[in-house]
């Protein structure tokens, strides 16, 4: 079983140059190079010739690099698909999507502009519309790979408080998840927006693990520890799974269908679950 760990995925302007190159010696699981919130309208430009150079030339390892471009329904959409549609990168994220019909009008212009078809789609999930749309936009199209919730959007739009549990939120993170898993998409919790709160920020990663996202969006290089630590499995999680694994081919090997691990029933799933943990802890390792 393969593993693209996304535990922490760091979004940046693409009009900073300094933070394009300070990204490099960063250890984010994923970057997020922005086209979209994070640029002013007079910036847009300049940041999108600064990310295509920035990628071009390369220096980021082995992790995944995104761009989150502009909305198809802005002045500069569609440039930047069509700019980043051969580059050197692993997918496009789509901001404010609130159909599957908005992801396949991508999809054509990507395909016009003879985009391989590796290049992934990420959409953000941060609009009432989206939220309710987070289905059929998770299985528009096969280049469908990440949810990523826009929780700052959201939250202004639902006209909710930011509060240490979320209250106001949960409901649309447990549908993108939904969304996500029946979809086989990983899916990625929003941004933490108090650069000084740490303990929040903790508290904001355990829910995030706890609601079953892959990862977490962030904003600033010092929530990346708290984020890599948050969405990688225990060393007593590791523990389990080895234990799992052995003692499920022990039991293969007699014909049996279940088996007790430290006075815990394990089934076929409960194995599933092992060796995806185990897929993760050597995807850490490498
Ligand atoms: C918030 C910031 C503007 C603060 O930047 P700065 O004042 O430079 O912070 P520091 O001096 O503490 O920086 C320390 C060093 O780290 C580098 N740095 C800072 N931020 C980043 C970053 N995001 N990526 C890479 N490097 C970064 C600085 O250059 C310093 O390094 P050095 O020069 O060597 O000293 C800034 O953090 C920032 O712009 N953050 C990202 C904001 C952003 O991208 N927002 C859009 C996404 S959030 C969103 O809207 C999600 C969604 O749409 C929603 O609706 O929720
Ligand atoms: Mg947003």
């Amino acid at each position: 079983m393969s593993f693209q760990p996304r535990r922490s995925v760091l979004y940046m302007p693409g009009s900073n140059a300094r933070a394009l190159e300070k990204a490099k010696s960063l250890d984010a699981d994923v970057l997020i190079l922005d086209l979209e919130d994070a640029v002013a309208p007079g910036q847009k430009d300049v940041a999108r010739e600064q990310v295509l150079a920035a990628v071009t030339a390369g220096g980021y390892g082995k992790r995944e690099l995104v761009v989150r471009v502009n909305g198809f329904d802005t002045p500069w959409g569609r440039k930047d698909i069509e700019c980043f549609a051969k580059a050197p990168i692993q997918a496009l994220c789509l901001p404010k999507v609130e159909s599957a019909a908005e992801v396949l009008a991508v999809t054509q212009v990507l395909q016009q502009a003879g985009a391989p078809k590796d290049l992934a789609l990420w959409t953000m999930a941060e609009t009432p519309r989206g939220i309710l749309a987070i289905d059929e936009i998770a299985g528009a199209h096969p280049r469908m790979a990440a949810i990523v919730l826009g929780t700052s959007d959201l939250a202004k739009d639902l006209r909710v408080p930011h509060t240490p549990t979320r209250l106001g939120l949960l409901s649309s993170l447990g549908l993108c998840v939904l969304a996500a898993r029946a979809h086989g998409l990983d899916v990625l919790d929003g941004v933490h927006l108090d650069l000084e709160d740490d303990a929040g920020l903790e508290l904001a990663c355990q829910q995030g693990v706890e609601l079953g996202f892959d990862g977490k969006t962030l904003i600033h290089p010092r929530q990346i520890p708290a984020a890599n630590s948050a969405f990688s499995p225990t060393e007593a999680a590791i523990a389990r799974a080895q234990k799992v694994s052995a003692a499920w081919e022990q039991a293969q090997s007699e014909g049996k269908g279940v088996v007790l691990v430290d006075g815990k029933l394990v089934e076929a799933l409960h194995v599933e679950e092992a060796l995806r943990v185990l897929a993760i802890a050597d995807a850490m390792k490498a």
